[in-house]
């Protein structure tokens, strides 16, 4: 089983002549951990934006855990990312109005997941992101940056999901936090999760079974 299948992709903003993305070939087995780096405007967001369904490539094949995504209406690229895929934004997008729970549980809802096991579920999930259970019901907006980085962890998770994608979540971090963010995450994830996480900060990519350059994808274009 393949997490990504991309054959000949183009994807430009708009109407620009020049593609954004262009990529022949790239395929990453399920389970494997990518680190994709590149240097700036290299179009590493705009990848994951593409993989995670909420835009779709001009021409050429984009298959995500074995789903052809053009072949997906745009609500339900909604649902199969809510289902199936795990996003850890940069900006990380809680609520801050919203307790941690109910962050949490707002993610098991949308999937269309939550049963009266979910509670029990985020608790043990904080729990293993070493995030104290008296801030189970604490408002998003008063906790630190390491701990909202927790909660965006745990809400990724809930759902199982078979993919996760990360958009620099360490870019606010100094390296020891951010080595401790990478220990938090991978230790969170089964075995049969795959993870792209993209970076400017090479140092990461030692967590990492494949270490790619965005460069390398693009290149390979005829
Ligand atoms: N919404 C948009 N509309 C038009 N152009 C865009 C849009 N988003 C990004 N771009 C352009 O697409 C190119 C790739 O951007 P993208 O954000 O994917 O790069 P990146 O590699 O993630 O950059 P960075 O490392 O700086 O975050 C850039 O030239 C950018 O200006």
């Amino acid at each position: 089983m393949l997490a990504i299948n991309i054959q000949q992709l183009r994807f430009a903003y708009g109407s620009a002549a020049v593609p954004t993305l262009a990529i022949a070939d790239w395929q990453v087995p399920a389970g494997r951990r990518t680190f994709l780096h590149g240097r700036s405007g290299s179009g590493k967001t705009t990848l994951l934006r593409l993989l995670s369904g909420q835009m779709l490539p001009q021409s050429g094949t984009l298959e995500v855990l074995g789903q052809n995504m053009a072949s997906l209406s745009a609500s339900a690229r909604d649902r199969f990312r809510a289902a199936n895929i795990g996003l850890i934004a940069q900006q990380l997008h809680l609520l801050p109005y919203l307790s941690v729970a109910d962050n949490i549980r707002l993610a098991a809802h949308l999937a269309g997941k939550q049963t009266s096991d979910t509670d029990q579920q985020i608790r043990q999930l904080l729990q293993r992101l070493d995030m104290p259970d008296q801030l189970f019901e604490q408002m998003a907006s008063h906790l630190s940056l390491g701990q909202q980085q927790r909660v965006a962890i745990a809400r990724a998770l809930i759902n199982r999901p078979a993919l996760i994608l990360a958009d620099e979540p360490t870019s606010a971090l100094d390296e020891e936090s951010a080595t401790a963010f990478m220990q938090l995450l991978l230790d969170s994830l089964d075995d049969h999760t795959s993870l792209v996480l993209i970076s400017h900060d090479r140092r990461l990519a030692r967590h990492f079974d494949q270490d790619v350059a965005i460069s390398d994808l693009t290149r390979k274009e005829p």
